[in-house]
């Protein structure tokens, strides 16, 4: 598995697993199964209400620590310095961690205007040791430029709505040039129409692979991370089956084209979309 170094020197795995809506004993035993097919990178937050189901799931599992990436997020109402610091604090007591390799403010929520004292903290959290790295979601140019100013320091990553229908040119262009690596969320489109899309689906009887691993694969030649959850160990299996195989370049500029303006899932645009 290839791994990406990030801004601050760390290294995260180009492939990790999306946990939202996978909680309680069902939680547990999908989150084991995903850990014993493979994955390395497991991506939590503290508003899916699963941290627990995650540090269970680790434990129960067996493997060392250290041999995994795991990620959690700060929610919106928790933006106040101390509050951020005490949530982080919560989350790993949750999870029953240590530290965190990654930690993410969720949203902007820009009308709030509280992110950059959450970033301060998170800055801070950084230096107490309760996180290795640290990064947002879904934050657009203008937020990371009010980072920059304001603190000196850019995330180490930036986790966005990433699939065929949104291909985020424009965002994963400026991440890059900042040194910033783009972490793709829900990078099936959450199983929506996409996975029916007559072009993906004639690739994959070109490739011999499933729409998901086209698009999964399309993904990791953009040079971003996919994060793919799924509850069954044989889709966790399937999505993670994609390093045997390249898409031309002609392909992927195909692939390229499917994407609209209003291609979001759920019009769930951070300039104006707050969530708390
Ligand atoms: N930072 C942010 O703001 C956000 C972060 N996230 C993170 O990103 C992760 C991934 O995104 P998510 O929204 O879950 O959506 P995904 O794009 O990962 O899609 C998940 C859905 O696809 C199904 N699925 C998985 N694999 C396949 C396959 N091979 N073929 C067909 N269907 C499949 C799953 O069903 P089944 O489980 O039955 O297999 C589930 O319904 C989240 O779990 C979360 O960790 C998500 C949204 C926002
Ligand atoms: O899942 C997440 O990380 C979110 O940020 C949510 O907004 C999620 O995308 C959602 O759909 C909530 O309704």
């Amino acid at each position: 598995m290839f791994m990406y170094k990030l801004n601050d020197g760390q290294q995260i795995p180009d492939f990790g697993f999306g946990t939202y809506k996978l909680n309680g004993r069902t939680g547990v035993q999908s989150i084991v199964s995903a850990i014993n097919n493979g994955y390395t990178m497991i991506d939590t937050a503290y508003n899916y209400e699963n941290e627990g189901t995650v540090g269970r799931a680790i434990s129960e599992s067996g493997i060392d620590r250290d041999k995994l990436t795991v990620t959690s997020k700060l929610p919106g109402r928790y933006y106040a310095y101390d509050d951020a610091i005490t949530a982080l604090q919560e989350s790993l007591y949750r999870a029953h961690l240590d530290y965190f390799d990654l930690y993410l403010l969720h949203w902007p929520n820009p009308k709030k205007g509280m992110y950059v004292e959450a970033w301060q903290a998170l800055i801070d959290a950084q230096k107490f040791g309760l996180v290795k790295s640290i990064g947002v979601c879904n934050f657009l140019p203008e937020h990371l430029e009010k980072l920059q100013k304001e603190t000196g320091i850019l995330p180490a990553i930036n986790q966005i709505e990433l699939h065929p229908y949104f291909n985020q040119k424009s965002m994963r262009d400026f991440d890059h040039d900042n040194g910033i690596v783009t972490m793709d969320w829900s990078p099936l489109g959450r199983a929506s129409a996409v996975l029916k899309n007559p072009l993906l689906t004639a690739l994959g009887e070109k490739y011999h692979k499933s729409v998901g691993q086209i698009i999964l694969r399309w993904e990791h030649q953009l040079d971003t991370i996919p994060i793919p959850k799924s509850a069954s160990p044989v889709r966790q299996r399937e999505n993670m089956n994609i390093f045997d195989f390249e898409i031309s370049n002609i392909d992927m500029e195909k692939i390229n084209a499917l994407t609209k303006s209003d291609g979001r899932n759920k019009d769930q645009d951070p300039a104006v979309y707050e969530e708390f």
